[in-house]
């Protein structure tokens, strides 16, 4: 596998991060990463990967496991320092995170939900909301930390009374919604969430998917979505960036994705999980949902 692959004519707007076409401008981009190498040891994780994540849009990020979905985020936000490659974020490098006031200004205005939700478990929801206002804002005091937690609890979904409880006393779909306060604590602009859905039963989901697709249109937030959930992909992301072969191989909606010929691509979208989504999708769309008889009348 080369990860040259063809861009039919029929989804002209694809990048097809080979090369192949001139990557965008600094106009209009939120992140911008050009050639990123990252390696543990002998295995390399990415190799002249470039990624554009448009201001304004949900990008979900798809690839097989250990391609390096997570390790491309954690690049960005600089907790991983590649091997080679510039990562730039609303135009400031995220690969010197040292304490100057440009990198202060540029981690202020991005929140980052983590796989598994990372809250701390010895603090409450609220004291977790609390922890970025602090480091950033300490001057503020405890009666507006209280305030600012408070709606950040309920503007993730979450009942008022969630914010005095431990996370060891939440539901996992709970879990999601206080990391998801935490992530929206500094009210960013952008929002990094790793695979947000993940372990939710299906109406949980659903409904987490619904929230984020709300709060990026109301709060008008760029959204890089690392997922594996086929309906995520549909229902939320704009456009989706695809990792095989140590880099994105291509980046477009769905629909310009799956006009590619990478097998890959094929069968992840138009396997039968893939199928099944889309169809949920445009029902979703068209408002119908299939005709379910209740049984046991
Ligand atoms: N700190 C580390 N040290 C060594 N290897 C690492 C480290 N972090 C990640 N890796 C390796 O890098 C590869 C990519 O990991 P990453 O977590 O980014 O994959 P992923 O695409 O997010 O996978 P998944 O979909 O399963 O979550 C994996 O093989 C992983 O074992």
């Amino acid at each position: 596998m080369t990860g040259l692959h063809r861009v039919s004519e029929a989804a002209p707007d694809v990048t097809n991060q080979d090369g192949l076409h001139a990557p965008e401008t600094d106009d209009g981009l939120a992140i911008k990463v050009r050639g990123l190498r990252n390696a543990f040891g002998a295995q390399v994780i990415h190799d002249q990967l470039d990624l554009d994540v448009r201001r304004g849009e949900i990008l979900g990020v798809v690839g097989g496991s250990g391609t390096g979905k997570s390790v491309l985020m954690r690049s960005i936000i600089g907790l991983q320092v590649p091997e080679h490659g510039e990562i730039t974020v609303f135009g400031t490098s995220t690969l010197d995170l040292s304490d100057d006031a440009a990198t202060r200004d540029v981690r202020r205005r991005w929140g980052v939900l983590f796989q598994g939700g990372a809250l701390f478990s010895t603090l409450t929801v609220a004291e977790n909301v609390q922890v970025p206002i602090r480091e950033f804002y300490p001057e503020l005091g405890q009666q507006l930390l209280d305030d600012i937690s408070a709606y950040k609890v309920v503007l993730a979904g979450l009942p008022a009374n969630a914010g005095p409880k431990y996370p060891s006393e939440l539901s996992g779909g709970m879990v999601k919604r206080a990391a998801l306060a935490r992530a929206l604590a500094l009210d960013p602009a952008l929002l990094f969430l790793d695979e947000p859905t993940a372990g939710l039963d299906p109406i949980s989901a659903a409904a987490f998917d619904e929230l984020i697709r709300d709060l990026a249109d109301t709060l008008g937030l760029t959204v890089l979505l690392i997922t594996h959930d086929l309906d995520t992909l549909h229902s939320v992301c704009d456009r989706v960036a695809v990792l095989a072969d140590r880099r994105v191989i291509a980046i477009g909606t769905i629909d310009q994705l799956v006009a590619t010929d990478h097998p890959w691509i094929q069968e992840y979208f138009m396997g039968p999980r893939g199928r099944a989504a889309q169809l949920a999708d445009t029902r979703r769309s068209a408002g119908n949902s299939p005709d379910i008889q209740a049984s046991g009348g």
